[in-house]
Order: C-alpha cells, then sequence, then structure tokens
C-alpha cells in the first residue's frame, strides 16, 4: 500500500508542479501514517480509507501551497520569518502540509478541541517540525495582530472567519480561506471591512471536484 501511495503522492505534486525533497515527500507519508494511526483515538477526520486520505486531505491541502508561496513572497515579510495561523485545523489541515512544505514558515495550529492541538504537537515532534506548533484554543481568543497569514479549511462561512481571527492577523496580513464551490452567498454577506482581493480555483489532482481559495485582506472602511 506504502508504495501505491508514494506512486500517488509523487504523480500528485508533479501534477501541482510542486518541487518537494524527497525527504519532504516521506515526511508527507509519515504524516498521513499519524492520520491513521491517531484517527480513533483524537477523532481527527471522517475520511478513513488511506488513499482517499491522500486525495482528500494531502492533494487537497497540496493544492493551496504554491499560491500561499506566492502570497508570501509577493507581502515580502521583512527582517523574520513569516508566521501563519491555521484556524481550526483539526489533524492538521492544510497547516501540518503547509509546515512540512514551507519549512521556512511558522505555523500555529489551533483549535478548540485539546486532543487536536495534542496531536499537532505529537506531529511536530515526530516528524521533526521545528515551525508546527499547536495551539489549544478558541480562536476568537487570540490576539496579538502578529500573523501574515490566517488559513482555514472546512471551518466555517466568511464572515465568521474573518470575525472571530481578524484580531489574529497583522494589519498588512491576508486570509486563505480553502473552499469547494466559489461561495457566492458568503463573499456576498462580508461586511464592509473585509475585502475578497481573489478567488483562485485550484485543480486538486485526482479529485473532480470544484475548489478554491478566497483570498481577503482587511480594508479601509
Ligand atoms: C470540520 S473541522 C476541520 C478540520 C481541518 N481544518 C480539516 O480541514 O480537516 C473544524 C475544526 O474547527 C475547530 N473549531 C471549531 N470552532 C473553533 C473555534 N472557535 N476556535 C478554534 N477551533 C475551532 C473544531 O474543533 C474542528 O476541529
Amino acid at each position: 500500500m506504502t508504495a501505491v501511495l508514494e506512486r500517488r503522492l509523487r504523480a500528485g505534486l508533479d501534477a501541482l508542479g510542486l518541487a518537494l525533497a524527497d525527504a519532504q515527500a516521506a515526511a508527507l507519508l509519515d504524516y498521513l501514517a499519524l492520520l491513521q494511526k491517531w484517527n480513533k483515538v483524537y477523532n481527527l477526520t471522517a475520511v478513513r480509507d488511506p488513499a482517499e486520505m491522500l486525495t482528500h486531505h494531502l492533494l487537497d491541502s497540496l493544492a493551496a501551497v504554491a499560491p500561499l508561496q506566492r502570497e508570501l513572497a509577493a507581502m515580502g515579510v521583512p527582517g523574520r520569518p513569516p508566521r501563519l495561523l491555521d484556524v481550526g485545523a483539526g489533524g492538521g489541515l492544510p497547516g501540518v502540509v503547509f509546515a512540512l512544505c514551507c519549512p521556512g514558515v511558522e505555523v500555529t495550529c489551533v483549535d478548540a478541541v485539546a486532543k487536536k492541538a495534542a496531536f499537532i504537537q505529537q506531529a511536530a515532534a515526530s516528524l521533526r517540525l521545528p515551525n508546527l506548533r499547536g495551539l489549544h484554543a478558541r480562536v476568537e481568543s487570540l490576539t496579538g495582530g502578529d500573523h501574515d497569514v490566517v488559513s482555514s479549511r472546512a471551518f466555517a462561512a466568511l464572515a465568521d472567519f474573518a470575525a472571530w481571527s481578524r484580531a489574529a492577523l497583522a494589519p498588512h496580513g491576508v486570509w486563505l480561506a480553502m473552499k469547494g464551490r466559489r461561495p457566492m452567498d458568503e463573499i456576498a454577506a462580508l461586511p464592509a471591512g473585509i475585502a475578497v482581493f481573489h478567488v483562485e480555483p485550484l485543480q486538486v489532482p485526482g479529485l473532480d471536484a470544484e475548489r478554491c481559495i478566497v483570498w481577503m485582506r482587511p480594508a479601509l472602511t
């Protein structure tokens, strides 16, 4: 099974144009194995089949890596590593995948459920990712305004996601919301202080479904 998963992952990475080192690709499969192993204990995902996990979780999250890298490069964070907060990260999607693929980015995965944050801490240790940490908190309680990117996947409507995480976002920062079909109703429901600057379609290898990133930033009102 591992050889099949490895082949599919490699083919997916090629299709996405992601040039990862062998060690990074191996670590992605190690992460998949951790998700499988601890799913029953931590209740991390409803998807149980490893091949389905690869497509629906890993490749789905990997499709957002190049867009993330492009935005960070355009932002040009000066003098320190960029910081990303993944909200409602659950088992670490997409936060752990971002941390694996972007070792120069400091990734915090926040979740309201203690055992999910504990799983992220465990994954950071076992995958040897010094740039990843799990944080047990409700995102609404976070302040500091020091994250360059705040991401989410399968978390909440755009307006709630932005409102609850606004105090954690740097003034120059952007929100990266992973969605299925372009969420027209959610975009229309956004308040004046939040501007959508790009709805970016994603092509997930092996997944016949619509996916997009809704990019947002605070707007002057
Ligand atoms: C549907 S899961 C999505 C998990 C992961 N992002 C994924 O794509 O597989 C939503 C997660 O959000 C967490 N959550 C819900 N409300 C939250 C809040 N206010 N602050 C932080 N996490 C929250 C839940 O505990 C859950 O793990």
